[in-house]
């Protein structure tokens, strides 16, 4: 009761009770007067033919005037008849246009005259002098409100049911009857439906609506049909946005989503389910409006406002449990602001801005109306300006939309007016011009089948471009990992295959070529280089079982948790890794010539710092993560010049000691091999990457048959090499004690059982047979010399050590022939002292000496220690003394007398010897025993 007191506070009237609002139920139409309706279409004649109507579509498209004119005149019927029909689903379907303009002049007050200049022509057309104007309809002074809710309220119902998007807009000068057309008087809100009430067409249709609804939801036989209605209330009020369900709300926002579609944000909408809800909804609304006081109206709208119900409506069978169908739909009730020209002043400045805001609010909606009714079809929908103002944005969809627009054009009989009047006629005929394209909002179980099939399509093409995208991108994940890793793979199979066409050198050529040591020494630095990669990729490998596959994995720098994919990459990774070893193995059958340099590495080995070293395999990825194509090595000076043999310097070539070579045991020679084998990895492995490793493999790898080539050349020419791999051994060689060089030389205590050279050869050699084999490999003939050792028995060692065993073993022949012939000498003269001694007991002879036999003794032994002398100067010359031979041949006797021979020659003739101060103090105490010995026979 409270909002009829408001209601009564402006221009509604009358008080609304529950009781009328029950009454305002909808009456149904009979069938007695359908036959009235047909009898008044055929006597309906009208004058003006209304134009082509570009909305007038009937069920397939726009139909024919004629068609046209058989519309407008079903629909210009009397409401006193339609509102006796007994059912709307029994009023002729009429098609209905997408755009209907209606004009409706409303009755001449107190204040106007009579003869008004407008005059109605026909149902569909008026005329100002002479000028006239066709719309769908026209209603003259005398028409009720039944008869526009029949004509524009009635089909716009059944549309609605139907599922099309309906609007009513009602467009005039102010003070020519919008509000009463669409409202009606608030007073008569409330009353019974009559077709002489006041109540206007916006009551009328919900009532109308609501009854269909009730009677359709009452009457379904074997379907279930559920609605729901929600309305809302809105004013635009100097560009803004109001609430008018909650006057709180103001400058509300437009939005428009693919989600929720075109809507008002915050906006309240109240679910309707009787026509007492929309009176309440209507009453409050109306009652919020701001109105003001005209020249024309004392209470005069001074905003548009909008009534809005949406429809909602499911459907299906009883029995069935799918969907069924549903339908949506918008009814929309405009109610502009009124239209005047230069009335501001009389209301004062606030006024004059509302006034200013309606004129420009209607200018920019007429320019809208006057784009579309150009023709929107040749215009993008960027292109037209709906959002240049809140109406034009809020009436999008009822121009030129998925809607069913019915426009009111009211008009003034007042003369005053004409202007205001010929101005609304021009807007209502651009209005007639405009295409909308309204469609039935309905959603089918075959669309619902349909958009699933989609869901489901989409979803599947979504899982494959996300699978695609995975292996072609990136991520980030083990797949791309994986991909990346066989990508490497088949580069590495292409390095390889070009490493393979490499240029090489032709050992069997007899041409020579010079490599000067600077060629050697960058050469062994690159060995050096790649010797420390190899450390290192040895502990990686290690660390991570699969050496390739970490590398790739870190190349590929995308180290993400191993799927799947990964598992099946690393079974191809396994596999070329077994490739990889065969090509070791194939790589492994070089080994001689590997072995021939571990032999050759021995006389210049030197210790090399393991900390030096450093991984290839390994490192080289990390460095060059990105594989691009190999570019061909060249060795030094090899590749530029075409040389193909070698010639090694002289000064390397110094290093040769045979001695030093001892310094190569087994052991060293095994880890010399190893380190071979782990170079030749290294090399393969190099292949796998671009240059400059690939390049430093392919050049590692011609070095090698340089110094393959050269070794032979060497040997064969039986020069020194100095060209080693001594640099490849991992640990230092083993000190040699020089005091055991005789060793070495002796064949009784050579050292090792597997024979005589076999300290001189590595595992490699030893492995193949050569050291235990009594056939000499032919690459190894050049080395071996036979030996022959105290037993008589030949034994084949490196030439170079054979060569001296043999002057060592000569020279010792020497020395025992000379110890041979001192024996024999000194033998002679004990021989002759003992002849001496028993002549003398015989013949008792001796007071004096024999001076000559005394004479000749002297001499003999002097004889003997000068032979005996030069050979020790001899050895010591060699720096090669040998062990005093204690032999058979020296009894003491002889010894005792040799000294004292030799002290007598050095009393005698005061010569220097030399020797060792022991030696001498051993000749003395012999010759001071000889002394001794003559003197006791003298
Ligand atoms: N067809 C009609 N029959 C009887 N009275 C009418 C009719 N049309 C309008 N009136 C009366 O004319 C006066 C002005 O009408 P109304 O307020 O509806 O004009 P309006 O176009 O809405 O004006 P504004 O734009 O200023 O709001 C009201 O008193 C109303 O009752």
């Amino acid at each position: 009761m409270k909002s009829n007191a408001e209601i009564s506070d402006n221009r509604f009237l009358g008080n609304i009770s529950a009781s009328s609002i029950r009454n305002l139920l909808p009456r149904s139409v009979s069938g007695k007067h359908k036959k009235n309706l047909i009898s008044k279409k055929s006597r309906f004649n009208g004058e003006n033919i209304a134009p082509t109507d570009p909305n007038i579509q009937g069920d397939k498209g726009p139909v024919s005037p004629s068609i046209a004119k058989q519309s407008v005149s079903k629909m210009a019927i009397s409401p006193k008849e339609v509102i006796r029909s007994d059912s709307p689903q029994e009023l002729p379907a009429a098609p209905d246009p997408a755009v209907k303009v209606v004009v409706r002049s409303r009755p001449a007050n107190g204040h106007e005259r009579g003869d008004s200049m407008v005059r109605k022509v026909s149902d569909d057309s008026v005329s100002i002098a002479d000028r006239k104007f066709t719309f769908d309809s026209v209603l003259d002074s005398n028409s009720t409100q039944e008869d526009v809710f029949q004509l524009v309220g009635v089909p716009l119902v059944k549309n609605a049911l139907a599922g099309y998007n309906t609007s009513v807009l009602a467009y005039g000068q102010t003070g020519s009857g919008k509000t009463y057309t669409m409202w009606g008087p608030p007073s008569a809100m409330v009353e019974g439906h009559s077709a002489d009430s006041h109540q206007g067409i916006v009551p009328r249709i919900f009532q109308m609506l609501l009854s269909e609804i009730q009677r359709e939801q009452e009457n379904s036989e074997g379907k279930q049909i559920n609605y729901q209605c929600r309305c809302s209330f809105l004013e635009i009020f100097n560009e803004q946005i109001w609430d008018l369900l909650d006057p709180t709300q103001r400058n509300l926002e437009i939005k428009d989503d693919a989600k929720n579609g075109f809507y008002v944000e915050n906006l309240t909408e109240e679910y309707v389910t009787s026509y007492e809800d929309v009176t309440q909804i209507l009453i409050k609304g109306l009652s919020s409006r701001k109105v003001g006081a005209t020249s024309i109206n004392s209470k005069s709208s001074r905003s548009h406002i909008v009534f809005t119900c949406v429809i909602e409506s499911w459907c299906k069978g009883t029995s069935s449990k799918c969907f069924g169908s549903s339908k949506t739909s918008r009814i929309s009730l405009i109610d502009l602001a009124g239209l005047e020209r230069n009335k501001l002043d009389d209301v004062g400045r606030e006024y004059a801005k509302e006034g200013k805001n309606v004129k420009k609010s209607l200018s920019q909606f007429g320019h809208l109306v006057n784009i579309l009714a150009e023709g929107v079809r040749s215009r993008k929908s960027e292109d037209i300006p709906y959002r240049s103002s809140s109406l034009t944005h809020l009436l999008r969809e009822s121009l030129g939309g998925n809607a069913k627009l019915t426009v009111i054009c009211t008009i003034s009989p007042d003369n005053k007016s004409i202007g205001e009047t010929v101005s609304t006629l021009r807007f209502g005929q651009l209005v007639k011009s405009i295409r909308n394209d309204p469609v039935i909002n309905e959603i089918t179980e075959d669309d619902v089948n349909d958009l699933s099939d989609q869901i489901r399509q989409l979803k599947e093409e979504l899982i494959r471009a996300k699978s695609n995208e995975c292996n072609s991108i990136g991520n980030n994940n083990g797949y791309i990992k994986g991909q990346s890793v066989r990508e490497s793979l088949n580069q590495l199979r292409v390095s390889l295959n070009r490493s393979f066409i490499l240029p090489r050198i032709d050992n069997e050529s007899e041409e020579e070529v010079n490599v000067d040591e600077g060629d050697v020494r960058e050469l062994r630095l690159q060995l050096d280089n790649l010797h420390s990669s190899c450390e290192e990729s040895s502990k990686d490998t290690s660390e991570n079982k699969d050496c390739i596959q970490c590398s790739f994995a870190e190349e590929a720098s995308e180290t993400e948790l191993m799927n799947e994919h990964d598992v099946s990459c690393m079974e191809e990774i396994e596999i070329e890794d077994n490739n990889l070893e065969k090509l070791k193995t194939e790589l492994l059958l070089e080994d001689n010539t590997a072995s021939m340099n571990c032999l050759t590495s021995a006389s210049t080995s030197r210790t090399i710092d393991p900390a030096s070293r450093s991984s290839i395999l390994i490192s080289t990825c990390r460095q060059s993560p990105v594989l691009e194509d190999p570019t061909l090595s060249e060795s030094p000076k090899i590749g530029n010049t075409q040389r193909k043999s070698i010639t090694i310097s002289s000064n390397l070539a110094s290093k040769n000691i045979l001695s030093e070579s001892s310094k190569f045991n087994s052991d060293v020679l095994q880890q010399s091999h190893k380190q071979g084998d782990h170079i030749r990895s290294s090399l393969q492995s190099s292949k796998i990457f671009p240059t400059p490793t690939e390049s430093l493999a392919a050049s590692l790898q011609r070095g090698l048959q340089i110094i393959d080539h050269h070794q032979r050349n060497s040997a064969s020419n039986k020069a020194s090499l100095a060209f080693s791999f001594e640099h490849l051994t991992l640990k230092p060689c083993l000190a040699v004690d020089k005091t055991n060089n005789s060793v070495q030389t002796s064949p009784e205590e050579r050292p090792s059982s597997d024979g005589p050279s076999a300290s001189f050869l590595c595992a490699s050699c030893r492995r193949t047979g050569f050291s235990g084999s009594s056939e000499v490999p032919d690459s190894m003939k050049a080395w071996i010399v036979a030996v022959e050792d105290s037993n008589g028995s030949a034994n084949q060692v490196p030439k170079d050590v054979g060569k001296d065993l043999a002057e060592a073993t000569e020279r010792e022949k020497e020395l025992e022939n000379i110890c041979k012939e001192q024996a024999a000498k000194i033998e002679q003269l004990n021989f002759l002292v003992e002849k001496y001694k028993h002549e003398r007991g015989q013949n008792s002879i001796v007071e004096h000496s024999n001076p000559l036999l005394l004479e000749d003794l002297k001499n003999e032994i002097i004889h003997i220690d000068k032979h005996k002398n030069e050979t020790l100067h001899s050895r010591k010359d060699e720096n090669k003394l040998p062990r005093w031979d204690d032999g058979e041949n020296h009894d003491p006797e002889m010894i005792k007398e040799k000294w004292e021979i030799k002290e007598v020659q050095e009393d005698h003739d005061g010569r220097n010897v030399s020797i060792d101060t022991n030696e001498k103090e051993a000749l003395m105490k012999e010759i001071q025993s000889l002394r001794s010995k003559l003197q006791t026979v003298y």
